[in-house]
C-alpha cells in the first residue's frame, strides 16, 4: 500500500532552511508525484527529525538574483495539486516550512513540535503565502497575534487553533501515511486554503482598528510587527490573489529597510556568542564544562531571587543563603512568590507547570560544603565581597566555581583572597534576573577555560545568553552605560528637562528613556557607587568643585535628588512625580524644574534650546565610543559581542542592531565628526574625545563591521 505514496524529503536536512535548491527540488519533486499516476497522495516531512526552520536567512542579501519568489509558487503548486498532500511535522515547522505545510491539505505533528512565523522578529513578513492563509484557517484575531509576534505556538495550541488537524505522541511521518491513505478520494476543494474565505467578525473594522493601534503601541518604531498588520489585514478586504501581490509587496519593502538587516544582524551576532574564543586561543574546543549538580546564592536581594528561580529552572537545587533571619524570611517569601508567579505563567500559556524545586533557605555558610557552584549577590562592597569569598574559599569543596554578580568590581582582587583564582568568575545577571536574557561572563586574569565553559554551559541551561568578556570596571554593558547616563545628566544641567531626553532615546526606540529607567531601578544604587569611588559623600575631600571631578566634569544634581529622599518609583518621587511611592504613573514634576532652574542660577549656567539631534547624537555616540574603545583594550572581543549585551541587557531597540551596528550604519565618518564637534565644545568632557580606534577604522576607510576585529587584533600584535 505504501508503494502507491511518496514521501518527499530528500531536500529537508537537519535545520533546514530554505535556499533556492531545496526549492526547486522541492518544485521538481512535487510536479513528478502529480505526474507519476502510481502515486496516490503526497507526505512531506524533514529528514533528521525536523521539518523546516524557514528560508535560509544568510540568502537575504541576495534575494534579488535568487528565486526565493519562487517558493510562494510551489506552495501554490502544493496546494493545487489533486493528491492528497499532508505535512507531517516533526519538531518544528517556522517560516517557509511553515507557509509549506499551509498549502498542504493536511498537517499532522508530533507533540513536542512547534509551529511559527517568526519573520517579524528579522525585520520581515511571511512572503510565502503565510500572512493569507494563515488568517484564512484560523481568523485574524490569533493569525494578527502570531504573525506579529513571531512566537513559537506548541503543537498542542496548534491543534485548538486548527493550524493542525492532528498530533500525535511520536512518528508524524507514520500518522501521515496513514492519513493520506484515510483521505484519498475525498475531495480536496475545501482543504484548500486559497479557496476559503476568511472567517467573519461581527465587528472587523473596530477590532482592525484596535488591533492597529494595540501593534503599533507594542511595536515601538519597529516596521515589521506593523507591516505584517497590514499584510493580514489585506486578507480581509482583498481576493486571495491579490491579497498575495500585497503581501509580496510588503515584503520587498521590509526586505530593503534597514531594520531587517539590523535583525538578521542581531540574529547571527546573538548566535555567534556561543563560540566563545578567548584571546589566548582557548575555546569550547580547549576546555570541558564542569557538572552544576547542585548550586548556591549567596543574598536574596534584588538579583539573588531572580538568580535563584533562573538556577531552579535549569532544573538546579539551590542553597540560597542570606545574613540574618530577617533577609532569610524576607528573600525566601520574595522568591517563593516569585516562583508561583513562573507557574501562574506556564498554566497560563498552557504549559503543565513543574513541580517547582524547593531551595534550601540557611543562614549557615557550612550548607555550602558540597555545592559545584555559588553566585555571590550581596551588596556592591569591595570589603564585603572578599570577606565571603575568603570564606567559601574554606567552606566550599576544591572544585567548586566562585562566581560574582558583581555589577563593576575587580574580579581579579576578589579572587586575590581565594586558595582558587583559576575558579573566580564573574557571572553578570541583569534586573529583574529571572527575566533578562542576558549573562556577562567575566574572565580575571587567572580564570581557566573550564570556569569559563562551565558559566557558558549554565547560561545556557539557564535559557540565557552568556557573552565572554574581559575584567575591567563596569566590564563592557555598564562601563559604556555610564557615558550614556552622565550625557542625559550633562544635557539637563545645559537646559533640556528629563521629559525631553526620555522623548528622543524613546522615539529611537527605547521603551524607556534613561531617566525614567534610574527612576525604575532607584537612583539610590547609581548614589552607593558614586559614594564608593569617592565621588560623593563623606570621602569627597573638602574644597572638590561641586560640578568637577578630577578636572573632568561631574553632574552632582543625580547625587543632590539622592540626598533629598527622591529615590525614584520607590519614593514616589525622583526625576518624576509618581502617583505614590511605588507606583508607576510618572508625571513631569514642576518642583523638579524649579530645582534645576535654581540649580542653573546657582552655578551661572545660561540654559540653551537643545535639539533632539543634540540629545541624540551626545547620549548613544558617547556610549558607542566607548564601545569602540572596549574592543581597542580587548575586554569585548568583536561589535557584534557589544551589540548582543546592549540588545539583551539594556533593551537595546532589537531593529538598530545594537550601538555598534548603529554607529556602522550611520556612518563611522559623520560619528567620528559629530563626536569632535561635541569633544570641543565640552573640553571638560574628555569621554566625547574620539576614540582612537574610532579614529583609526575611518582613517582605514571605515571598514565594514564584522573586519573591525581583525583590525584590533592587528593593532594589539604590533605593540
Ligand atoms: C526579485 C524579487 C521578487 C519579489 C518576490 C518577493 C517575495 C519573496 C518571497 C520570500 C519567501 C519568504 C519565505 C518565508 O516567509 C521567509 C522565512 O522563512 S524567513 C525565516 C524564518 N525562520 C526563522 O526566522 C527561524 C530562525 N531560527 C530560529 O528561530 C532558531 O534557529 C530555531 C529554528 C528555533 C532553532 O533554535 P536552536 O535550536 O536554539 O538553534 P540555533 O538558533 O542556535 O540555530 C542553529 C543554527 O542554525 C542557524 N539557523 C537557524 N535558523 C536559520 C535560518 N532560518 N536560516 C539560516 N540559518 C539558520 C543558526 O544561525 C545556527 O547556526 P550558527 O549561527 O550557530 O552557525
Ligand atoms: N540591582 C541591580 O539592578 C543589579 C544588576 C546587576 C548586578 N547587580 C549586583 O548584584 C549584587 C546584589 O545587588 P542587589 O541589587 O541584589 O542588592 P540588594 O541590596 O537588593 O541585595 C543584597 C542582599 O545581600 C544580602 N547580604 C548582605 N550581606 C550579606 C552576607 N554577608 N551574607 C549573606 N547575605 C548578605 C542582603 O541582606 C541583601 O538581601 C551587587 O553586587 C550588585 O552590584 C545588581
Amino acid at each position: 500500500m505504501v508503494d502507491c505514496f511518496q514521501t518527499l524529503h530528500t531536500h529537508f536536512n537537519c535545520l533546514i532552511y530554505f535556499s533556492p535548491v531545496v526549492t526547486q527540488a522541492l518544485e521538481r519533486d512535487v510536479n513528478q508525484a502529480n505526474s507519476d499516476p502510481t502515486v496516490k497522495a503526497v507526505v512531506i516531512c524533514g529528514a533528521n527529525g525536523k521539518f523546516s526552520a524557514g528560508a535560509d536567512i544568510r540568502n537575504f542579501a541576495n534575494i534579488g538574483q535568487s528565486k526565493f519568489s519562487s517558493l510562494e509558487s510551489v506552495v501554490s503548486l502544493i496546494e493545487k495539486s489533486d493528491k492528497p498532500m499532508v505535512a507531517a511535522i516533526e519538531d518544528l515547522a517556522f517560516g517557509g516550512g511553515l507557509e509549506i505545510a499551509l498549502g498542504c491539505h493536511y498537517r499532522i505533528a508530533n507533540m513536542k513540535a512547534r509551529v511559527g512565523l517568526p519573520e517579524v522578529t528579522i525585520g520581515l513578513l511571511p512572503g510565502a503565502g503565510g500572512t493569507q492563509r494563515l488568517p484564512r484557517l484560523i481568523g485574524v484575531p490569533a493569525a494578527i497575534d502570531i504573525i506579529t509576534t513571531g512566537r513559537h505556538v506548541p503543537a498542542t495550541e496548534a491543534l485548538k487553533l486548527g493550524i493542525l488537524d492532528e498530533v500525535v505522541e511520536e512518528n508524524p511521518i507514520e500518522a501521515a501515511i496513514n492519513l493520506a491513505q484515510r483521505v484519498t478520494g475525498q475531495p480536496l476543494g475545501p482543504r484548500r486554503l486559497c479557496l476559503k474565505e476568511v472567517p467573519k467578525l461581527p465587528n472587523m473594522e473596530a477590532f482592525l482598528d484596535e488591533a492597529r493601534l494595540k501593534v503599533k503601541k507594542r511595536a515601538n518604531g519597529q516596521l515589521s510587527p506593523q507591516m505584517c498588520f497590514e499584510a493580514v489585514r489585506a486578507s480581509v478586504y482583498l481576493p486571495f490573489a491579490e491579497g498575495i501581490q500585497k503581501e509580496k509587496q510588503l515584503f520587498m519593502y521590509l526586505l530593503s529597510s534597514g531594520q531587517s538587516k539590523a535583525l538578521q544582524y542581531a540574529f547571527f551576532a546573538q548566535r555567534a556568542m556561543e563560540k566563545w574564543v578567548l584571546p589566548n586561543g582557548a575555546s569550547w574546543g580547549t576546555a570541558d564544562p564542569q557538572p552544576v549538580k547542585k548550586a548556591a546564592v549567596i543574598g536574596l536581594g534584588t538579583m539573588g531571587r531572580g538568580i535563584v528561580a533562573s538556577l531552579l529552572k535549569a532544573k538546579i537545587p539551590v542553597v540560597a543563603l542570606e545574613q540574618d533571619k530577617k533577609q532569610l524570611e524576607v528573600g525566601k517569601a520574595a522568591v517563593m512568590a516569585l516562583l508561583e508567579r513562573e507557574a501562574l505563567k506556564m498554566h497560563q500559556n498552557g504549559q503543565k507547570p513543574k513541580k517547582p524545586i524547593v531551595p534550601h533557605f540557611t543562614l549557615d555558610f557550612g550548607a555550602l560544603k558540597d555545592v559545584d557552584l555559588v553566585i555571590e549577590a550581596v551588596f556592591e562592597e569591595i570589603a564585603l565581597k572578599k570577606e565571603i569569598f575568603h570564606k567559601l574559599s574554606v567552606i566550599c569543596k576544591p572544585e567548586a566555581l566562585l562566581g560574582t554578580n558583581t555589577s563593576y568590581l575587580d574580579i581579579d582582587e576578589i579572587a586575590s583572597v581565594t586558595d582558587r583564582p583559576h575558579k573566580v568568575i564573574g557571572i553578570h545577571f541583569f534586573s529583574p534576573a529571572h527575566i533578562m536574557k542576558l549573562v556577562e561572563i567575566i574572565y580575571g586574569q587567572q580564570t581557566s577555560p573550564s570556569a569559563i565553559a562551565t558559566a557558558m554551559s549554565l547560561a545556557k541551561s539557564m535559557g540565557k545568553i552568556g557573552v565572554v568578556v574581559g575584567n575591567c570596571f563596569g566590564f563592557v554593558g555598564n562601563r559604556m552605560l555610564t557615558h550614556y547616563y552622565d550625557q542625559a545628566y550633562f544635557l539637563i544641567e545645559d537646559g533640556s528637562t528629563p521629559e525631553e531626553v526620555d522623548k528622543v532615546l524613546q522615539e529611537f526606540g527605547f521603551k524607556m528613556g534613561p531617566l525614567r529607567v534610574g527612576d525604575l531601578a532607584g537612583l539610590d544604587v547609581g548614589w552607593r557607587i558614586r559614594k564608593g569611588k569617592g565621588q560623593t559623600g563623606d570621602a569627597l575631600p573638602p574644597g572638590t568643585p561641586p560640578r568637577h571631578r578630577d578636572g573632568m566634569r561631574y553632574s552632582p544634581i543625580p547625587d543632590m535628588l539622592c540626598e533629598m529622599g527622591r529615590y525614584g518609583e520607590k519614593t514616589g518621587k525622583g526625576w518624576y512625580l509618581y502617583d505614590k511611592p511605588g507606583g508607576k504613573i510618572a508625571q513631569p514634576d514642576p518642583w523638579l524644574h524649579g530645582f534645576l532652574s535654581d540649580f542653573r542660577r546657582t552655578h551661572n549656567i545660561t540654559a540653551r534650546t537643545i535639539s533632539q539631534d543634540e540629545i541624540l547624537e551626545r547620549c548613544l555616540y558617547s556610549l558607542a565610543n566607548e564601545g569602540f574603545r572596549i574592543l581597542s583594550d580587548g575586554i569585548a572581543s568583536c561589535p557584534e559581542a557589544i551589540d548582543t549585551i546592549y540588545i539583551n541587557g539594556y533593551a537595546w531597540p532589537r531593529h538598530t542592531g545594537g550601538p555598534m551596528f548603529y554607529t556602522s550604519q550611520v556612518g563611522l565618518p559623520k560619528v567620528l565628526a559629530k563626536l569632535q564637534e561635541y569633544a570641543e565644545a565640552n573640553p571638560d568632557i574628555p569621554s566625547l574625545q574620539p576614540s582612537p580606534f574610532l579614529q583609526k577604522l575611518v582613517a582605514l576607510g571605515s571598514p565594514p563591521l564584522k573586519e573591525w576585529a581583525s583590525h584590533v587584533r592587528s593593532q594589539n600584535s604590533k605593540l
